[in-house]
């Protein structure tokens, strides 16, 4: 399905973060959205899947108009979030997550774990005996389970072991091409180039710009201006 995010102003108490965001990820493809600390990223992110009301703009999955409406109703529209820091429970074994999390759909247990081996291995092992890999497969594996077509993912590769994040970008990359709408969070441009079709670079509570993949491998510079911390 396609996210269609349009002018979208969100914020907190009386601070505004988001100053008009608009983004389109059509049906099967990965956008990233590249942006320094404190950007807004997992602000857009919030306020696309329920959990932070938008002041104002349009939030559509393939023309449902989803803005306003609560993270739970959001959810069985088909947006499934893989939060920043993973959050998993600590005394919940990764079985009874798998459990907790499961709906009725094409996303099975046996079919998560035939993407995600490790926590085969691990069914038994609670949330606190999980390195940060294992934690960050399990918050995927959970996602999953909600029956998603759009996967927004926020930051999943922060603090992890080079190979587990290589691994982790290749499951998301696998499911984009499997047809999901993916969004995912990134600091850095390689990390977002190995996932995504396009990276959108969010400075200022908005898009400063959008690129293909292709531009910025051919130009890494693009993503200077809103990266670099000495042009703040
Ligand atoms: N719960 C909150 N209440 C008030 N202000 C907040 C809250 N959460 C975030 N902010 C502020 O909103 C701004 C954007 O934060 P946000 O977490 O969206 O940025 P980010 O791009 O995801 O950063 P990071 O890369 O550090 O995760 C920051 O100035 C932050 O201090």
């Amino acid at each position: 399905m396609t996210l269609t995010v349009e002018d979208v102003h969100s914020g907190y108490g009386g601070g505004t973060v988001l100053h008009g965001v608009g983004l389109a990820i059509p049906t099967g493809t990965a956008l990233a959205v590249l942006g320094r600390n404190g950007a807004g990223k997992t602000t857009l992110v919030h306020t696309i899947c329920g959990l932070i009301k938008p002041r104002a703009g349009r939030i559509a999955l393939d023309g449902l108009e989803l803005a306003g409406r609560p993270a739970h109703r959001v959810a069985r529209a088909g947006i499934a979030l893989v939060p920043q820091g993973r959050r998993v429970f600590a005394s919940l074994t990764v079985a009874e997550h798998l459990a907790l999390s499961r709906r009725r759909g094409e996303w099975t247990v046996p079919r998560v774990l035939q993407l995600l081996p490790r926590l085969q291995e691990r069914l038994r092992n609670r949330g606190n005996q999980l390195s940060g890999g294992e934690a960050q497969m399990l918050a995927i594996a959970r996602a999953l389970l909600t029956q998603p077509k759009v996967l927004l993912l926020d930051e999943p590769c922060e603090g992890l072991a080079v190979d587990l994040a290589d691994r982790v970008r290749a499951v998301v990359a696998e499911l984009a091409r499997g047809g999901l709408t993916v969004l995912l969070v990134e600091q850095q441009p390689e990390h977002a180039l190995a996932v995504a079709d396009r990276v959108a670079l969010l400075a200022d509570g908005m898009v400063a710009s959008t690129h293909t993949a292709a531009q910025l491998r051919a130009d890494p510079s693009l993503t200077d201006h809103v990266l670099s911390v000495a042009s703040h």
